[in-house]
Order: C-alpha cells, then sequence, then structure tokens
C-alpha cells in the first residue's frame, strides 16, 4: 500500500471535493469519524468504556468530534476537550451535547478513570517550527517538544506526552511530521487510524494499525497506485498488518 507525503494527501483530499467527485466535507468528516470510532470499539472491548477526546482547532478536530458522537451512542461515557472550537464545527458540538457527551474544561485535574484517550488533535496540516524550538533550546537548555506546538495545544500535546492511559490516534499521532514521523520523541499510540492511506511519517509503526474512510473512488485509487486493501463487506475499516 502506498504511504502519502503530505502534498499527496491535500491534493486527494481536495479531489474529493472538487467538481469531479462532488464530496462535501460534512460527508468525508462523517465516515472518518465514524470509520475512527468503530476501529475503537474494535481495539478497546470494555463496555461503557470512559473515553476522552482531545479536539483540535481543524478537520482532524471534526473527525474527533463526529466519533465522540458514535462512541456515545455505542453506550460509552464520553467527554470531549476541545479549547479552540472551530465555529465551522458547531453543528457538530451541539450534536454532541445532544448525545450526552460532556466537557472537560481542564486536563491537569482529571477525576475520571479514562479507559482510552482519542488524539484529535492535528492531521495532514499540522506544522512544526524546529528553528525556533532549536533557539529556545539553546536559551534555557530545555526542550521538552521540539515542534512548537502553539498554546492552548502545547499543552494537550504534553498531556499526551505524559498519560499512561492508552492513545488511539485519528489519521496520524499529533505533533508528528507529516513524512518524517516521530523526529521528537513524541508519544507513541497504540492504535491508529489512517484515513484514505497511511501517511509516510507513520511507515514504522508498530501497534494496531486500522484504515478507515471508505470514500475513495477507483478512478482515484489508480490515479495514486494507492493499492489499498479490500474492506470486507460493509465494514468500515481494515486491519493493517505490517
Ligand atoms: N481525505 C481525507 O483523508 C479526509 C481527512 N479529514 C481530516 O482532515 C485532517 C486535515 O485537516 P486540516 O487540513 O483542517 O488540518 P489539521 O486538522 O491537520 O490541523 C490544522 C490546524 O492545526 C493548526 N496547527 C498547525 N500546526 C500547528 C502548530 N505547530 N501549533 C498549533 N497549531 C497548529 C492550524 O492552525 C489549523 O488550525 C486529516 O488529517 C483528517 O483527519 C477528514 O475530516 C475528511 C477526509
Ligand atoms: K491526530
Amino acid at each position: 500500500m502506498k504511504y502519502l507525503n503530505s502534498q499527496e494527501a491535500i491534493q486527494i483530499d481536495n479531489e474529493l471535493m472538487s467538481e469531479t467527485y462532488k464530496y462535501t466535507l460534512s460527508q468525508l468528516m462523517e465516515l472518518a469519524g465514524l470509520s475512527s470510532s468503530m476501529a475503537v470499539e474494535k481495539v478497546f472491548t470494555k463496555k461503557e468504556k470512559n473515553v476522552l477526546i482531545l479536539v483540535g482547532p481543524g478537520n482532524n478536530g471534526g473527525d474527533g468530534l463526529v466519533a465522540a458522537r458514535h462512541l456515545s451512542i455505542f453506550g460509552n461515557k464520553v467527554y470531549i476537550h476541545y479549547p479552540k472550537p472551530n465555529k465551522n464545527f458547531n453543528h457538530l458540538l451541539r450534536q454532541c451535547e445532544s448525545h450526552k457527551v460532556l466537557i472537560l474544561d481542564d486536563l491537569s485535574n482529571i477525576s475520571v478513570d479514562f479507559d482510552v484517550v482519542i488524539d484529535a488533535v492535528f492531521g495532514f496540516s499540522f506544522k512544526g517550527n524546529k528553528k525556533k524550538s532549536y533557539i529556545e533550546k539553546y536559551l534555557t537548555g530545555i526542550l521538552i517538544i521540539k515542534g512548537d506546538i502553539r498554546d492552548p495545544f502545547g499543552k494537550v500535546i504534553k498531556f499526551l506526552n505524559f498519560t499512561k492511559i492508552p492513545i488511539a490516534s485519528i489519521d496520524i499521532p499529533s505533533g508528528y511530521d507529516v513524512e518524517k514521523g516521530n523526529t521528537d520523541n513524541l508519544f507513541v499510540p497504540a492504535l491508529l487510524i489512517s484515513l484514505t492511506c497511511p501517511k509516510l511519517g507513520v511507515k514504522n509503526f508498530k501497534g494496531r494499525h486500522f484504515l478507515g474512510g471508505r470514500f475513495i473512488p477507483n478512478e482515484l485509487e489508480v490515479k495514486y497506485e494507492l493499492n489499498t486493501p479490500s474492506y470486507h463487506g460493509s465494514e468500515q475499516i481494515v486491519e493493517i498488518t505490517n
């Protein structure tokens, strides 16, 4: 199967929503979030789990909001930490609320015993700024997160780095370089749900790895030589084995 570079991931996303293929973002996000929630259910089999979802500012965060709704509908107790709400996704937030998803404002003082934390902070549009963080290291002598992640998300990635709760990442672990991967020695998730196709940065990922987002027309599959594994029957996810 092909592993996408950042340019290809953006290009395929744009093509899906072009005049040729006419998908809307809402449709793609619904399928991305649904498949992510199904992979979490498959791997974390406990009933009525406590699930925490860390929601970022872009479309990866939107996938997280959709997953939150489905996981709640599946019978879990779902909380979201959503420090910078995106007004484009107000409808998704309202749907979460109406499906009893709770909002957790503060990550520093958690009283719930979570079974899994879902990383829906950044996807394929994450940009680190190495130069600035190396200057900071030179000035302070300390380098905790080298990727220069702007707050409030610096704190969220720090939480992922230190937590003992198993992590499930949507599309790519947040803070990883989309092409070079975990160059900053960040957390390693137990589960990864790649959408469309995995990104180059997770080529050496060793945990449970699923492909989701079953929306690629065959013409695009052929054009980009994706060679994705076949989904079975009505399944929305397929496990990738190395
Ligand atoms: N075709 C696909 O595969 C689909 C992808 N979707 C999702 O969309 C994601 C890509 O979404 P977007 O392009 O909106 O971008 P992301 O969700 O990857 O993140 C962009 C946001 O992160 C912020 N950001 C980037 N670098 C930062 C830094 N160093 N510090 C702080 N903030 C930073 C940006 O300001 C922007 O708000 C994919 O990874 C996937 O999860 C789905 O929603 C729909 C279909
Ligand atoms: K992510």
